[in-house]
């Protein structure tokens, strides 16, 4: 197993650096199976959607034995890593484990816990106490009182002194105003109840009274009249229902019932008539009672009647066209949960808010609390969520994964700003690699998947059709562009002036709404609260008239997506771009900063299947630590894990991440003997490594947190975990490690270029606009919305997003000085391990993990040659560094 000390040692021969002697010798490694290619993608606008052909009967659910069989497939691995890696499923079961704090060590269920799992453990030896004065001498501190001691304490105590304040109404999914729950046994937030709000939607669209094996899948487009009951009837009735089935069901029909007594705008009985029939009429009268709205916007309708025949579909609707209603009403009308996969916090929590205040909305994201997760978790199985919006990087995981174990049906699965999936996008996110259809319909049962963006090349597109096995007739594609936009651009020498200068020229000096878009600043920053949450309000409110770029923005898709937030609402807005070549030149060379040599990944390969590292146990790698060692960023790193567990053969099983050194003092029990074996002793206090731990005692590292926890509310013990780590288990060890580096080094390094191409595509563009074009097709002054235009329908048009692209006149082929000032630079830092890649990013200003612009900014070579093509500068460094090594200095 991997430890921080262990990755101190391992590398001591520093020589991942100065790797400019030739790498080890090895075979040049197959390139990758070639991927099957869907179906060509029409990409005509619109596109007319061709009839509804017939499609194979959907695969039965898997029973519980063939998903097992099918997990039996990968080697063995230990029961404990596996059957409830985090506790969850107990933790569920039980409510929050973390508030039953009574429990002593003597007599806790992890005692039981772990000898389950290990039937050889000895908990005398284990638990045994030692003497007391191997216990840390430090005072015990006055005992903690356990959270929901404290809550209940207060929820005793304040009704007797205040009179109880009249619950405030909120909407079901008003983020701000439901406070994150408390522990279970603290006090819930109050849900707005009757009406036609949260509850009445619960028990009525939900389907979560009863337990129905309804699969939407099951319904052919041919069928889309036929009786949502009817299917519904035919899918669940043949299934044995036991007692407590039906006393929910009688509970739920009960209050069925009475919710609909009190629905008085009718909602249910349209929802009802949609599921009879989702034809165009019952879908608009949905509509109009859901949301207010007359008519279904184009491409709307289509993705519905789609989904809601359990047809997976890619839609591609311009920003601002209403993407959001083709997954809420499906979780209207569909039996099940929506998941929506979304890559930012923001827009997740955006979407919730936007939900019909009686569509029922929850979040998981990666940076929620525990309490917020527990909330979120708490109903969920009380059925009151009916659209779930997922955070990528909580999807698929263990954890998540078993929440659905059993329980919650899904319906759809919606993946927003689905292009991250494509590593050919201009926005690729490691963690949407794990967005397979495969994937989907093994873990989750999952039939059908709406994937949605606003803009996609069709070679991203062929990608994400392909890895969500969207059929090619069932893409739905409008314009990407909106005809309310003004496009202006104009070259610049001192942007902040010209800035001033734009505020206060016709239109920008009347338009109260603007933003202005920065490379290297967010938008808030230096606001005061208050007009931070006007920005933000107008943001959301679709107000926004004016869109500045002052710096160029990376692609086109960027482009397209960042206009698209003026004037959303239809009227007409402006957008212009300062266009100026040092951002390029800066924007061009940050590209680079992903990049890693074959032997740098050759080596993190040998660290990630290091012989210490046993199969089927939990191994981890401190991320800061080990993206310093390689010089490999953390995102790089994780991109690196993402391919080993998703490619063609699967070598690890990534686990949640984990911050796994702990700091352990005791201030009642002493140690546990298994516990103090296995930590040091540092500055007084014990020092463990919480996989170790888990692995030794054959339970997961949630077990071990979780039972941390225990003691830390009991008052017996403090502790501090430290070094956030990846977190895996290996699960096959590649057989050849050259070929395997060599192919993850060449996908990068496409990646990259794929990059490189969309930003030159873009400056190709803006440098067009000022320098090229004729204004004869109607573009004049700095106005050129139709040369833009016409430009961005070839390069969406074109195949793989490129376009002829003329920045590369701009930067330069090579140096007189370069050489010269490559070899001072290295012979004055000797001290440090060079790679060819280091020196290069140095020459061009590019902070990486071994070498950070805290310290080498500050160098006068940093940042020198930005305007030489990179991987010139990377040639020349290696041919010093060559002639440096050779002389043995
Ligand atoms: N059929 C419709 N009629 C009127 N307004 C609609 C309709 N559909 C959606 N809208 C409104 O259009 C606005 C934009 O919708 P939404 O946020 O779903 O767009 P989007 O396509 O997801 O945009 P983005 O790509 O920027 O996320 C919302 O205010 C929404 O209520």
């Amino acid at each position: 197993m991997y430890s921080p000390s262990h990755a101190a040692d391992s590398d001591s021969d520093g020589s991942l650096l100065s790797d400019v002697s030739a790498s080890p010798p090895r075979r040049r490694s197959p390139p990758p199976p070639p991927k099957q290619r869907p179906k060509p993608v029409s990409t005509s606008t619109p596109k007319p959607k061709p009839k509804p052909k017939p499609k194979p009967k959907p695969k039965p659910n898997p029973t519980p034995a063939s998903v097992a069989s099918a997990s039996a497939a990968v080697p063995a691995l230990r029961a404990a890593a596996l059957s409830d890696p985090h506790g969850l499923a107990a933790r569920i079961a039980a409510g929050s484990a973390l508030t039953a704090a009574s429990t002593t060590v003597s007599s806790s269920s992890f005692r039981r816990l772990v000898q389950s799992r290990n039937p050889t453990f000895d908990p005398a030896t284990a638990f045994t106490a030692p003497a007391p004065s191997d216990a840390p001498t430090a005072a015990p501190p006055a005992p903690c009182v356990p959270p929901a001691a404290a809550a209940a304490a207060a929820a005793t105590d304040a009704p007797q002194q205040q009179p109880q304040a009249r619950p405030k109404r909120v909407h079901p999914n008003s983020v701000s105003e439901v406070a994150p729950a408390a522990a279970a046994g603290g006090e819930q937030p109050k849900r707005a109840r009757g009406g036609s709000e949260g509850n009445f939607v619960r028990l009525n669209i939900n389907g979560y009274g009863r337990r129905r094996t309804f699969k939407n899948a099951q319904a052919r487009r041919s069928t889309k009249c036929r009786s949502w009951r009817r299917q519904r009837a035919a899918a669940g009735g043949a299934a044995p229902r036991d007692q407590g089935d039906e006393e929910g069901d009688l509970v739920a029909e009960a209050l069925m019932e009475r919710e609909k007594k009190s629905a008085s705008d009718g909602i249910l009985e349209v929802v009802e008539a949609a599921r009879e029939d989702a034809s165009e009429q019952n879908l608009e009268r949905l509509l109009k009672a859901a949301c207010g709205y007359d008519s279904f916007r184009e491409g709307q309708l289509e993705a519905i009647q789609n989904v809601v025949a359990g047809e997976s579909t890619m839609l591609v609707l311009p920003t601002g066209a209403g993407k959001s209603l083709c997954y809420q009403v499906p979780a209207m009308i569909l039996p099940g949960l929506t998941l929506v996969v979304s890559p930012l916090l923001s827009l997740m929590v955006d979407q919730l808010r936007k939900l019909p205040a009686f569509l029922p909305g929850g979040l998981l994201g990666s940076s929620q609390t525990s309490d917020e997760f527990h909330d979120t978790l708490r109903r969920l199985r009380a059925g009151e969520i009916k659209v779930l919006f997922v955070s990528p990087e909580r999807f698929l995981n263990e954890e998540f994964l078993l929440i659905f174990r059993d329980t919650l049906p899904i319906s759809l699965v919606a993946i927003d700003e689905a292009h991250c999936i494509s590593e050919w996008s201009h926005n690729f996110r490691p963690s949407y690699l794990r967005l397979r259809a495969s994937l989907l319909r093994r873990k989750l049962n999952v039939q059908c998947i709406l994937a949605m963006t606003a803009t996609a090349t069709t070679q991203t597109l062929e990608e994400i059709m392909n890895a969500l096995e969207i059929p090619s007739g069932n893409l739905i594609q409008t314009s990407q562009l909106r005809e309310n936009l003004q496009l202006s651009i104009s070259l610049s020498d001192n942007r902040l002036k010209d800035l001033m200068l734009l505020f206060k020229s016709p239109p920008f000096v009347d338009m109260r709404s603007i933003i202005v878009y920065c490379k290297f600043q967010s938008y808030h920053s230096g606001l005061l609260i208050k007009n931070r949450s006007r920005v933000q309000e107008l943001f959301c409110s679709n107000k926004i008239r004016v869109v500045i770029h002052y710096s160029l923005p990376e692609s086109l898709e960027e482009y397209i997506q960042e206009t698209g937030r003026a004037g959303r609402d239809g009227r007409l807005s402006h957008c212009h771009l300062l266009l100026d070549l040092s951002t390029f030149y800066k924007i061009r060379s940050l590209s680079h900063s992903d990049g890693v040599d074959e032997y740098a990944m050759s080596k993190f390969l040998y660290q990630i299947f290091s012989s210490e590292n046993t199969t089927g146990y939990i191994c981890s790698l401190v991320k800061e630590l080990t993206s310093r060692k390689f010089d490999i960023k953390e995102e790089v790193l994780l991109t690196i894990l993402t391919q080993l567990e998703i490619g063609h053969q699967q070598y690890i099983r990534l686990l949640p991440q984990f911050s796994v050194t702990c700091t352990l003092n005791f201030h009642k029990t002493p140690i546990l003997g298994s516990w103090k074996n296995r930590s040091e002793m540092k500055d007084g206090h014990y020092v463990f490594d919480i996989p170790r731990i888990a692995n030794d005692l054959k339970i997961t590292m949630n077990e071990v947190s979780d039972h941390l926890h225990k003691l830390k509310f009991s008052g017996e013990i403090s502790f501090e975990l430290k070094d956030p780590a990846y977190c895996y288990v290996i699960l096959w060890r590649p057989d050849d490690f050259n070929a395997l580096s060599a192919n993850l080094t060449r996908w990068l390094s496409e990646v990259e270029s794929s990059k490189i191409r969309k930003l030159d595509a873009m400056f190709a563009l803006a440098n067009f606009a000022v320098k090229g074009c004729k204004r004869t097709g109607g573009c004049s002054g700095s106005q050129h919305t139709p040369c833009i235009q016409k430009k961005i329908m070839q390069y969406f048009g074109n195949g793989d997003g490129t376009s002829e692209n003329d920045c590369r006149t701009q930067l330069q082929k090579s140096s007189p000085f370069l050489q010269a000032d490559i070899k001072v630079f290295i012979q004055s830092n000797s001290f440090a391990k060079f790679t060819p890649r280091a020196v290069a990013r140095i020459m061009h200003g590019i902070s990486s993990p071994a070498f950070p612009s805290a310290t080498w900014s500050k160098n006068h070579f940093w940042g020198r040659y930005v305007e030489v093509d990179f991987p010139l500068v990377m040639e020349a460094a290696k041919a010093e560094l060559v002639k440096f090594v050779g002389k043995g200095e």
